[in-house]
């Protein structure tokens, strides 16, 4: 039952990966989130204006569908943004991966943020089921629901940047996917997310400067957010770089030259080349950083401008662990 589904930017500036996912035939376009854990989808229950240019999953006409009477759930996002509805069961096929009985989360209410993102017709978490929002009882992942028949506990993600389609694999590591040997690093899952302790950071050709970062590989997540001192250092080798408040990051010059940024994973040099860097234009000839503070998270994030550099193994064994590899 292992599966494979294309992963499409959904804009010029990779913001985000949307993946074709069919519930009980209907297919709806899912941006695949490894920073949570709820599977939720626009509906026919939402309210007309919600509605807008999106493809909506429509329960009454699902012959598999059973609903969960009493179930409710309700997210919010790092971002403000946030969701909720009411909760139940189909089958939901992804490649060729297909569950049944896997909980489907019905809007019915969105915040503005999504109504606009019309691409998007929900989200797919792939997190811990640890932090599924789901009351009374917390429901499983689709990873969690398929890992049993899966060949290998795995997921891997090979996201690409600019205008090209990549992959997330259910159940096998494609081995045409990568160049060199793949370094696991263990994972910490006492906050529900693939969280790790980098090892530390370079900036272009500068000597690497070991020190612990707590991050999370976030799929869901478009930039990397680390802490001040990686960022100040990035930063300092960027003519016309500055923190543009208005912009609420930092920001350059369109025709800036960017350095790499080398991050540590164990004794794997993560190379994120520079180019990924120059996130989008900002405002006037500025552009804005794909490097920006983690300050007031709580926690670094490797969102996706890191993750498409990079081979990324989700690996879901009762020893849950990341492996990264170039490509
Ligand atoms: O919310 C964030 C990024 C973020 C910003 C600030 C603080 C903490 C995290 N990512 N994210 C991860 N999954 C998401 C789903 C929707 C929107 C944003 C999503």
């Amino acid at each position: 039952n292992d599966g494979s589904v294309t992963a499409s930017p959904e804009d010029a500036y990779d913001s985000e990966y949307l993946c074709p996912v069919s519930i009980d035939g209907q297919t709806l376009a899912l941006d695949f989130d490894t920073g949570s854990a709820d599977l939720w989808v626009f509906s026919t229950s939402l309210p007309s204006s919600e509605q807008k240019g999106h493809t909506l999953f429509d329960p009454s006409k699902s012959t598999n569908w059973k609903a969960l009477s009493g179930y409710k759930w309700n997210i919010t996002y790092g971002d403000g943004s946030g969701a909720s509805g009411t909760v139940g069961t189909d089958v939901v096929t992804v490649g060729g991966t297909s569950v049944s009985g896997q909980a489907v989360e019905i809007a019915t209410k969105v915040s503005s943020a999504f109504v606009s993102d019309t691409a998007n017709d929900g989200l797919l978490g792939l997190a811990f089921s640890s932090i599924n929002t789901v009351t009374p009882k917390a429901q499983h992942t689709f990873f969690d629901t398929a890992k049993s028949s899966l060949s290998s506990p795995v997921f891997t993600a090979d996201l690409k940047h600019r205008q090209l389609p990549g992959t997330y694999d259910f159940g096998t590591i494609d081995s045409s996917k990568y160049t060199g040997t793949i370094t696991y690093i263990d994972v910490d899952t006492a906050n529900g997310f693939w969280e790790f302790t980098g090892s530390g950071y370079a900036v272009g050709s500068g000597s690497f400067v070991s020190s612990s970062i707590d991050a999370i590989a976030d799929t869901g997540t478009t930039l990397i957010y680390v802490p001040d001192a990686v960022v100040t250092a990035y930063y300092k080798q960027v003519s016309g770089a500055s923190y543009d408040s208005s912009q609420g990051g930092y920001t350059f010059p369109c025709s800036a030259t960017l350095p790499n940024l080398t991050l540590g994973i164990g004794s794997y040099h993560a190379v994120v080349p520079g180019q990924y860097i120059n996130y989008s234009p900002a405002s006037g000839s500025k552009c804005f950083g794909g490097v920006q503070s983690d300050s007031g998270i709580g926690f670094s994030i490797y969102g996706d401008v890191f993750l498409k550099s990079q081979f990324v193994i989700f690996d879901g064994s009762s020893t849950p662990r990341l492996g990264f590899a170039a490509k």
